[in-house]
């Protein structure tokens, strides 16, 4: 399965970045954004807007941002996927004429990024796919608490003024369900997956690596096209305290953080530690295993790596930085993990954006492994499926550098043909991880995007 990019609409929008095609001269975006009569507090008022079957999102809460329409498509390729995706980013700032009568975090230009978890350097490199994606919408509409707003950017101007009348006017095509859903095993079936993650715990239990994240896929065969919006509506309800995610055909609702850079206080939430919640748990129980969770020498040792990881990542971004002593137990309807909110102030003399913040902070130890290389190579080594942007940043970026970039983790990679989707799960495996019990953790991170496509009552 491909990421191969859409082609943008207006001419010439489709710049590439990276040593392979140097990036031709973008012309100047217009860029305008307008309050809009505020949008309702429902989960999903942002994503219920989305036009057509190319959205762009990033909502949590019923707050966020959605956008449709390519002015601009920066596609970058192998290790320095995020430098040179930066580097367009801010070329194309330099040319922009922005009217910005908000000034919040996310109006103003924006562009929505989705980004390979490898680098390209191992053997899945097929030197066509890019491995960075950052995507500038003709249309953003945004929503923080009270405050509601739209964005239009054009090269030429061509579009109506951004507002609530220009909202209305936009014609939305129907929402279909993808019908019935069949799952098939992907490279490496599921009764074959204990082995590669035994094959995990020896290495580790050689000396050979602390902790390694090992990841599954699974096929899914749908009956009508997937329409992503009927997947992100399903999500933002149902996963309300998840990021929920679309860029360039990779979804998801993640509970991960990776970072969010706003005015200089910079934010992560990482999880690492996992316990499965059983359909119909009462909250009693529920808490039980949370009790349990939260005791476990494995997940606290797991999740210990991870955090660290994160705080070495920040550190020299960072003037000052708090770590909590001890992991708090987030609830999903899912699992429940043991998460961390590490917070720093950015150290203004770095320059940094959310973007080279990200950059720096992937591949964190919640979903590579630790030492860091040794993890990558293992993973290279056996885990034996090609992750693409799974488990990589994504997000967005505004004019300021500021923005937020979850991991694309509980997510999927739609395809080129709209009836064939891969589901992504992974985990933490160290010296103490049982084979079947992580079979049994990944079916579990597996729910959320099954039962978005309606696989699973
Ligand atoms: C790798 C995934 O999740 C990561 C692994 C976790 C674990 O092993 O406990 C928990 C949260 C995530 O950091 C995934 O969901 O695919």
């Amino acid at each position: 399965m491909s990421a191969t990019p859409h082609p943008a609409p207006v001419p010439p929008s489709g710049a590439s970045t990276g040593s392979r095609a140097p990036a031709p001269e973008p012309q100047p975006l217009v860029v305008r954004t307008t309050r809009i009569d505020p949008l309702p507090a429902d989960l999903t008022a942002l994503v219920d807007l989305l036009p057509d079957t190319r959205p762009l999102t990033w909502v949590r809460r019923g707050d966020g941002l959605v956008g449709w329409g390519e002015a601009l498509r920066l596609d970058s390729f192998g290790p320095g996927r995020f430098a040179d995706a930066e580097a367009a980013w801010r070329a194309t700032l330099d040319r922009a004429v922005v009217r910005d009568e908000v000034r919040l975090p996310g109006t103003g230009p924006v562009a929505f990024g989705t980004f390979a978890f490898d680098d390209g350097a191992g053997d899945h490199f097929d030197g066509a796919r890019p491995e960075g994606s950052l995507i500038v919408p003709r249309v953003v509409v945004g929503r923080r608490g009270d405050v509601s707003w739209m964005t239009t950017v054009s090269p030429a101007d061509q579009l109506d003024a951004p507002g609530s009348e220009a909202l209305a006017r936009t014609v939305r095509e129907t929402v279909t369900s993808p019908g019935r859903v069949r799952f098939a095993d992907g490279a490496v079936a599921a009764r074959d997956w204990p082995a590669v993650v035994a094959e995990g715990v020896e290495r580790i239990q050689a000396g050979e690596l602390d902790k390694v994240v090992l990841a599954r896929e699974v096929l899914a065969t749908t009956e009508r096209p997937v329409d992503p919006r009927w997947v992100l509506a399903r999500l933002a309800a149902g996963y309300a305290s998840c990021w929920t995610f679309s860029v360039a055909g990779m979804v998801g609702a993640t509970p991960e953080l990776l970072v969010r850079s706003e005015k200089g206080l910079v934010t992560s939430r990482v999880l690492a530690g996992t316990i499965r919640r059983e359909p119909g748990m009462s909250d009693d129980d529920a808490l039980l295993h949370a009790a349990q969770l939260a005791r476990s020498s494995k997940d606290l040792e797991e999740h210990e790596y991870a955090v660290r990881s994160v705080a070495r990542a920040l550190e020299p971004f960072c003037s000052s930085m708090n770590v909590p002593d001890a992991p708090f137990v987030l609830h999903l309807p899912n699992v429940m993990h043991l998460a961390s909110d590490v917070t720093a102030v950015l150290d203004p003399a770095t320059h940094a954006s959310s973007l080279t913040l990200a950059a720096a902070l992937h591949p964190s130890a919640a979903v590579c492994g630790t030492p860091t290389t040794a993890a990558r190579d293992l993973i290279r080594e056996i885990e034996g499926i090609d992750r693409s942007r799974y488990a990589g940043p994504v997000g967005w970026v505004g004019a300021d550098g500021d923005g937020e970039w979850g991991i694309a983790l509980r997510s999927a990679e739609l395809g080129e043909d709209p009836r064939h989707v891969r589901l992504f799960a992974g985990c933490g495996i160290v010296a103490a991880s049982d084979p079947q019990a992580e079979l049994a953790e990944s079916e579990a991170k597996l729910v959320p995007m099954s039962w978005a496509l309606g696989g699973l009552s």
